[in-house]
């Protein structure tokens, strides 16, 4: 599918963003393992998303929808789930096969993992390695790609420095240690979001955080709650329109209700410092995550380096940065961010290819990027998605300060995280 995006001067309006993708996925898998009914209100109904909530129902889990975002999850407890008749396939969600892969490799059945082709391409030697020293009985095609097998056992606990600061990963571990009774404790590179952590505290399992590592205490007998959730907006999603935002000439933009979770708004930060006024309004919390409205109005930025512990609280957000720092004056630099080679498509390379096809001047590095800022951007070229939606939305907002528009293929996959992103973009454009 082709998406055409025209220039717009003014961005104006109040929206909300669709729920935290990050959070949704957690939903369904602890609801599913709790004691009783849970509620889930404004969850993503983003492809990602209905993945997870498709293969908990393949584990005989109930989950009924109410109406648009509202789901009731029939918890079956930890040791409720049942075997599935069929593969067990995520789509191109990370998310959801490596937080599944921690849980079924606990369970005492078998399960299959698979996903689309970028999704069997990306690195599951992550979660089997500290999975397996658990004791668990994974295996998968050559360097670790999916489709994953697993022979559901017993587990043991673990202490595991994580080799990167991924919040998939601590929760796979997470996810499998509930069902050791022994110690497990996870030591953190740099601080992850910890949404999984927070929902775990919430069901009532006993978490212990701390600077630098997550500790879940030995037991014999762990159970988890039922409990009833409003899902906040995506920070992730917002940031697209953040930006549009700060990058129009004119207009103003209130998006209401984002959760802004300290280990998740590092692009708040980084938008701020680039010169761009946010406001940040009405600040609250919603089943232990901090939500906000943020007015955001047009801002000449400048350019800045992006680098170290911060770079994954705004994982997600780079390719959209990439395209903050295109109109920024001078140079923006960002590093310590290989992670972004083995998402969706290898980000670093995807957005430097497409910028350089309208003249921008960027250098690719094996970490990150260098992007010199322009003052007018011509535009009117075809680019690509890449099979990715952070890439496509991400060149759907530049192309609002292009003369000419663009052009984007294979927009489709935009429906992974964000359905309703050009109606929502349409209804802003003015
Ligand atoms: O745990 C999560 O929900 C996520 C963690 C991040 O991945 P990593 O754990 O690979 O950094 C992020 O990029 C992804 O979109 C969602
Ligand atoms: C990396 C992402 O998601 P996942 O890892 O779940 O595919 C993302 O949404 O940008």
């Amino acid at each position: 599918m082709v998406l055409k995006i025209n220039r717009a001067r003014k961005i104006e309006g109040e929206i909300e963003v669709p729920g935290d993708k990050s959070i949704s996925h957690r939903s369904l898998i602890l609801g599913a393992l709790a004691e009783g009914e849970s509620q889930i209100k404004g969850l993503l109904e983003g492809e990602d998303c209905l993945c997870t909530l498709k293969i908990m129902q393949q584990l005989g889990v109930e989950i009924k929808k109410e109406k648009a975002g509202r789901y009731l999850v029939k918890g079956r407890g930890l040791n409720g789930l049942q075997e599935a008749a069929d593969v067990l396939d995520c789509g191109n969600s990370g998310t959801s096969m490596r937080l599944l892969t921690g849980l079924l490799a606990a369970q005492d059945f078998y399960s299959v993992l698979t996903g689309d082709k970028s999704l069997r391409k990306r690195p599951m030697a992550r979660i089997i390695n500290p999975l397996s020293s658990m004791g668990a009985q994974i295996y998968s095609r050559k360097k670790g790609l999916a489709p994953l097998t697993i022979l559901g056992t017993q587990l043991t606990s673990i202490e595991y420095e994580l080799p990167v600061a991924s919040a998939q990963l601590k929760s796979s571990i997470l996810l499998g240690a509930l069902y050791s009774p022994k110690e497990t404790v996870i030591i953190e590179p740099a601080i992850s979001r910890d949404h999984t952590e927070k929902m775990l505290q919430g069901a009532g399992i006993d978490l212990q955080i701390e600077a630098d590592r997550v500790i879940l205490p030995a037991s014999c007998q762990r159970h988890l709650n039922p409990f009833q959730i409003q899902i906040p907006g995506d920070i992730s999603s917002a940031a697209f329109f953040i930006a549009a935002a700060l990058l129009a000439e004119k207009g103003e933009l209130l998006i209401k209700n984002v959760g802004i979770n300290q280990t998740r708004s590092g692009f708040l930060e980084v938008a701020a410092a680039m010169g761009g006024q946010i406001e940040i309004l009405n600040q609250t919390k919603a089943a232990g995550e901090a939500t906000a409205d943020l007015l955001i109005k047009p801002s000449q930025l400048k350019g800045i380096e992006i680098a170290g512990d911060l770079i994954p609280r705004l994982i997600d957000e780079i390719p959209i940065i990439a395209v903050l720092a295109v109109f920024a004056e001078g140079k923006t630099i960002i590093k310590d961010a290989a992670e972004l080679r083995v998402k969706e498509t290898d980000r670093i390379s995807a957005v430097a290819a497409e910028f350089k096809k309208l003249g921008i001047k960027i250098t690719e590095n094996p970490d990150g990027m260098e992007i010199q800022g322009v003052d007018h951007l011509t535009g009117g070229v075809k680019v690509e998605s890449y099979h990715d939606h952070r890439i496509a939305m991400s060149l759907a907002i530049l192309a609002l300060r292009t003369c000419d528009g663009l052009t984007i293929a294979g927009s489709e996959i935009i429906k992974t995280s964000f359905p309703d992103f050009k109606k929502l973009l349409e209804k802003v454009m003015k």
